[in-house]
């Protein structure tokens, strides 16, 4: 008898499952139902495609049995499916392997209100079935070999697992119902609830119990055993659309991505032709947790001909577009298809292709005709979107349709397209900013020509928007410019003022000559109202936040980036400078022009300890 301690998060998970979700406890049966399908599917792809499987008899079916007599009420679901061996046991019923755990469990907040709404995203799987058992046992054997095994446990830290009896492959969970979980033991709860969630699964579901007999004189005398199936049985996704109730759909959606919430849209599509196939996309109400995990999870299922293949593939769509989940059935793949042609397959590029189209075709619909709608997609997945504007050509125009930017003039999110509509009419370009943080960029000194001159600006503060937002160029003709780049003040020279401008060319050359190679240039700004310096970059070079996130990434053998220091002609500050004839005192406000210029707009300092000094110093001259 082996005796194991379930892994730390296992106990974890279990503990919140019990205090958070009791309200919703019948969901056990679905988990349950739910793995016995995707066992059943696996050994079905084997016999199809496995030469050591084909003589195997396979009989696909669940079977759920109870028994509600005495005090001893236990409910058992059994399937034909491909079992499991002592080391999947162990691994599978005491361990998470699910990437996004630890995520996941240091996310929790100890607010059960709130983690089960969490808990509701990440998926209970087995370990649902201690909300309503005292004990579970697991009867299995793997198809293939000839030994079974019992798994037990009272879900209270450890498991056993010792040898057992199974005439064929296969798995049976049976519940010991306690307390909680009495009211399972009942044919009409299991019917409700087995049509309720797991209707629409694609292998028959029987229900066994006992049927009265009646004598002539309609007494009852006895019972005999019965069983019935209680589903359709058919994949959901062939069945045509107008029978689907859109309850049918939601729960479909909750069986595959594990997902406790109903979805925020779902596309179920039909392509018939050269090319046989059929998709049923859905978009999560919430970004998966994982959604920004190198190892994430694809949300997205191949199966071919009705026969599951994979769920572990992430190139059947974009990476941009991994918050997916649904199902993708192909007529014409062959069943056997391994990985690497999956990769090179022109079906597969085919399906892949047109239904990126699709889907971003539904995104633009719902953006244009329900914008309240398309307000919460973008508050999870505007981020993914603009990964596609860097990542598919193709379908740039779209995206850029889709994408949703913040903005000086307007609250909340705006569109390209709106933008467009408020331009005035001399602007000549769409203007943005980028940085880390947008409290930061509203604030910076760059925007207060803009702010003057009532041009709006958009804010970019997402970390992929440096990438993204150079690379498209232009929006229906007009040309995109960052207010970060020496070139976008030329569009403001009109305020330039020649005079001003030749008067302040000693003191600009005077102050190049202090910063040195701190600078790349020092010039006259046209876009300060109220602060006396900025910095921008020049059109060429990286930002200063690009070359931060460059070195992050471990590029360490940058060229250093040089910023272009801007000053105000008309600062107080400035126009004191150019009285100032001690050499100290000059280059310590030179200093502190372009360290609190990098410093308001987010980018550290050169060496703090130089600048806390000059700042002292000029204090101290201040406060004399
Ligand atoms: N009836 C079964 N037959 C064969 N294997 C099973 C069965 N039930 C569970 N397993 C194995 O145990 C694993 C863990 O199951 P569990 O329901 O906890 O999580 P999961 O199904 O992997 O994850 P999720 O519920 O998020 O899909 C499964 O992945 C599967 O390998």
């Amino acid at each position: 008898m082996a005796k194991h301690q379930f892994q730390t998060e296992v106990n974890q998970l279990l503990h919140l499952i019990i205090h958070s979700l009791y309200s919703h406890k019948e969901i056990f049966l679905r988990e349950l139902i739910s793995n016995s399908s995707d066992a059943l599917d696996k050994l079905k792809y084997l016999t199809l495609t496995d030469d050591s499987f084909k003589n195997l008899s396979f009989d696909p079916r669940i079977d759920i049995t109870f028994s509600e007599e005495g005090d001893e009420k236990t409910l058992s679901v059994s399937d034909t499916g491909i079992g499991m061996n002592q080391e999947d046991l162990v691994e599978n019923l005491g361990t998470i392997a699910r990437s996004g755990t630890r995520t996941f469990l240091g996310n929790l907040t100890g607010d059960s209100k709130k983690d089960s709404n969490l808990i509701g995203q990440f998926g209970v799987g087995f370990y649902s079935v201690f909300m309503v058992a005292d004990r579970a046992e697991v009867v299995t054997r793997k198809a293939g070999e000839e030994t079974a095994w019992k798994w037990v446990s009272d879900g209270q830290g450890a498991f056993e697992i010792t040898p057992a009896e199974r005439e064929s492959c296969g798995t049976t969970v049976t519940l010991h119902l306690g307390e909680e979980g009495r009211e399972f033991a009942s044919r009409w709860q299991i019917e409700q609830i087995v049509k309720k969630y797991s209707n629409h699964i694609a292998f028959p579901i029987f229900l066994h119990y006992e049927k009265a007999e009646y004598d002539e004189e309609g007494k009852e005398k006895g019972s005999a055993p019965a069983e019935e199936q209680i589903n359709t049985a058919a994949a959901l996704w062939k069945r045509p659309r107008n029978e689907i109730t859109p309850e049918e759909y939601n729960e479909f959606y909750k069986t595959i991505s594990h997902d406790g919430e109903d979805p925020l849209m779902h596309l179920h599509t039909r392509a018939e032709g050269t090319m046989e196939y059929t998709t049923l996309f859905y978009v999560p109400s919430r970004a998966p947790l994982d959604m920004y995990q190198v190892d994430y999870r694809p949300g997205v299922k191949l199966y071919v001909k009705r026969v599951f293949i994979t769920d572990d593939e992430k190139n059947l769509m974009p990476t941009y577009l991994r918050f997916l989940r649904g199902v993708i059935d192909s007529e014409d793949l062959p069943l056997n298809v391994s990985r690497e042609i999956l990769q090179q397959n022109r079906v597969m590029a085919k399906i892949r292709e047109s239904s990126v189209k699709k889907v971003l075709g539904e995104f633009a619909r719902i953006a244009r005709e329900d914008s309240e709608r398309w307000l919460s997609f973008v508050e999870h997945y505007n981020r993914p979107l603009k990964e596609g504007l860097y990542s598919d050509f193709a379908n740039r125009d779209t995206l850029l349709e889709l994408v949703r930017f913040r903005s000086t003039k307007v609250e909340g999110w705006t569109s390209l397209a709106e933008y467009k509509e408020r331009m005035l009419p001399d602007q000549k370009a769409i203007y943005y900013i980028t940085g880390d943080n947008e409290q930061t960029l509203r604030n910076s000194p760059l925007l207060e020509a803009y702010r003057r001159k009532d041009l709006e600006v958009l804010i970019m503060a997402d970390d992929v928007d440096e990438l993204v937002v150079p690379m498209i160029g232009t929006y229906q003709e007009v040309e995109l410019k960052s207010v970060n780049r020496s070139d976008a003040g030329k569009d403001l020279e009109a305020e330039k003022d020649q005079e001003k401008d030749e008067a302040l060319k000693p003191l600009l050359e005077r102050m190049k000559a202090v910063l040195g190679d701190r600078v790349k240039d020092v010039v006259t700004s046209v876009r300060l109202a109220d602060s006396p310096s900025c910095i921008v970059v020049d059109e060429s070079d990286p930002t200063m936040k690009m070359a931060q996130m460059m070195k992050a990434m471990g590029q360490t053998d940058l060229p250093e980036i040089k910023p272009i220091l801007e000053v105000n002609p008309d600062s107080a500050i400035v126009l004191r400078m150019k009285e100032l004839s001690d050499e100290d005192r000059f280059a310590d406000a030179a200093f502190l022009l372009l360290d609190q210029a990098l410093l308001v707009e987010g980018s550290p300092v050169k060496d703090p300890a130089d600048f806390v000094k000059r700042l002292n110093r000029v204090m101290e001259q201040g406060l004399a």
